[in-house]
């Protein structure tokens, strides 16, 4: 079944949440939440997963309108379409199947008629194999010694997400140590190669095209390096690939049976559960690598068959729309309470931003409602102490997600205590504020009662200003894995509501190619 390519504003829907957003739209979050049962009704327990969107803007009714406006422009039926693997990459004329990656079932998923399926469990063979000879160091360099270092080369889908994982998933690491690079500015691979010992290290190229400028040229500089030391015949101990293109990696001088495929029904953005996630298997090991897909395929499991209600990706991507299309809310903040997760914001960045930030409808029309939110972020409580305070007195109304988690890994619970105790009182502050009696007072007992009328006005919260609490039990490979599919199945039911394509990214393009002019001037 196609995509229903509908102007979501033309809807029957969209016209009562507009009516809607009329009667209710200067609600106050700390009066909704004295209503009994407010957290009970708007909280969705999924697993080892709590999300609690209870401060926000929203009554029972706002969910039901925008839960008919998703039914309305046909919200099932594409998700239904995408899992299948229909070319719902319409512009790009591709199916987008990285859920088939993480797909445990037997269930078969046809390309041109054939099954992907058996494709995909031969490269994860390929993966853990691998994998494991690197870790258990019988995978040996040009002098025979076991590899210490891997160095990931790619750039953004083929570096960020695994990046960003490699990074969440320290606490589970092996021996290895694993670094990437990425810029084209000489000075970040020159930074990472200065401390590396050619004999020990593993390159894994990671390039879809195998034409990307940064890729290359990072690669290309790279192999010099090693070869000031070591021989073309010592490429394939020290250089794989992770690629479509294998005319191009085979003339790079890398060994066919070192290469990793890459299917063009996987987006660079959504790639790191395929092959492109070899780096992190060979930091945590593949049975972790394995835990991640597993949590990404439960919340799979969630958002294809949950009620919209109950379905926490459908649920976040349509509170984000209520902010960003009624009470226009230009950007959201994405606010992890874990030291691991500090590079989530910018993997998202990508994730949401390529993917959503389009001007023209499914139709080819230009758009003249909003899509596509701005994302930022930082982890807690560091950020306190450097934007908070725009997020909470500034003019602008920025949404949050406050990820956290019940336990610490390294169990410093009295550190734990106060991470969370920030967790809940920014939230809480930034909901129900501080109003002017509560100054008031707090100046009139602190001895200040001569400034009162000074310093009232500055010192006022007023509040209302909302965020989900996204609480895992543990930050596992599992609970990491719900939470990047969370966040996928997120831009996916918006770019279905805002009628756009989510899975091309033109956008990238005329910079590419006006650089590469002046190059060749
Ligand atoms: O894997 P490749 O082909 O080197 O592309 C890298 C990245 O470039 C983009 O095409 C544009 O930024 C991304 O979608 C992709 O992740």
């Amino acid at each position: 079944m196609a995509l229903q390519n509908i102007n979501p504003t033309t809807t029957k829907s969209w016209q009562e949440l507009s009516n809607h957003f009329n009667e209710i739209k200067d609600i106050n979050i700390k009066d909704l939440c004295k209503e009994s049962k407010r957290k009970e009704d708007f909280s969705i327990q999924f697993n080892d997963l709590l999300v609690d969107f209870s401060k926000h803007r929203i009554t029972k009714e706002t969910i039901s309108l925008l839960v008919n406006l998703a039914k309305e422009v046909g919200l099932k039926e594409a998700i239904e379409s995408q899992f299948s693997g229909e070319i719902i990459n319409v512009t790009e004329g591709r199916a987008v199947l990285h859920t088939a990656l993480r797909s445990s079932t037997d269930d078969s998923i046809l390309i041109d008629g054939k099954d992907i399926k058996p494709k995909i469990q031969k490269a994860l063979r390929k993966i853990k194999s691998f994998s494991n000879k690197v870790i258990s160091g019988k995978w040996k360099g040009y002098t025979g010694k076991s590899i210490t270092d891997v160095v990931n080369i790619g750039i953004g889908g083929s570096d960020l997400g695994p990046d960003m994982v490699v990074e969440s998933l320290k606490f589970y690491k092996n021996q290895l140590n694993t670094h990437f690079v990425s810029n084209v500015d000489g000075d970040h691979v020159s930074e990472v190669i200065r401390n590396l010992n050619p004999e020990t290290t593993l390159f894994v190229i990671v390039s879809k095209t195998f034409t990307t400028q940064e890729t290359i040229s990072n690669a290309e500089t790279i192999k010099n390096w090693f070869l000031k030391s070591a021989t073309i015949f010592d490429i394939p101990k020290h250089f794989v690939a992770v690629s479509t293109n294998l005319e191009a990696v085979d003339s790079f001088g890398i060994d066919k049976n070192n290469v990793f495929p890459m299917w063009n029904w996987v987006g660079g953005r959504f790639s790191l559960w395929s092959a492109v996630g070899l780096s992190i298997s060979l930091s945590v090991g593949f049975d972790n690598y394995k835990a991640l897909l597993e949590g990404a395929e439960e919340m799979d499991i969630h958002f294809r068959n949950e009620d919209f209600e109950n379905n926490i990706p459908v649920v976040l991507a349509l509170i984000s729309i209520w902010y960003n299309n009624f009470y226009q809310a230009e950007t959201e903040a994405v606010l992890p309470y874990s030291q691991y997760l500090s590079k989530l914001p910018s993997y998202l960045q990508q994730a949401i931003m390529e993917s959503n930030g389009k001007g023209v409808d499914r139709n080819g029309h230009k758009i003249d409602y909003q899509t596509g939110t701005i994302v930022w972020g930082s982890t807690g409580t560091n950020m306190q102490h450097a934007f908070m305070q725009l997020v909470h007195q500034g003019t602008k109304l920025i949404p949050a997600d406050f990820i956290g988690y019940k336990e610490s890994l390294h169990g410093l619970t009295d550190h734990h205590k106060k991470l969370m105790a920030n967790y809940y009182g920014q939230m809480d502050a930034l909901a129900f504020g501080k109003t002017k009696e509560e100054v008031h007072l707090e100046l009139k007992v602190s001895g200040n009662q001569d400034k009162i009328n000074q310093l009232l006005p500055f010192k006022v919260f007023e509040g209302n200003r909302p965020s989900n609490a996204i609480l895992f039990d543990k930050l596992t490979p599992n609970s990491l894995g719900k939470l990047i599919a969370l966040y996928e199945h997120k831009i996916f039911t918006q770019g279905i509501l805002w009628n756009i394509y989510s899975y091309d990214q033109f956008g990238v393009e005329l910079g590419k190619e006006l650089a590469k002019k002046l190059l060749n001037k």
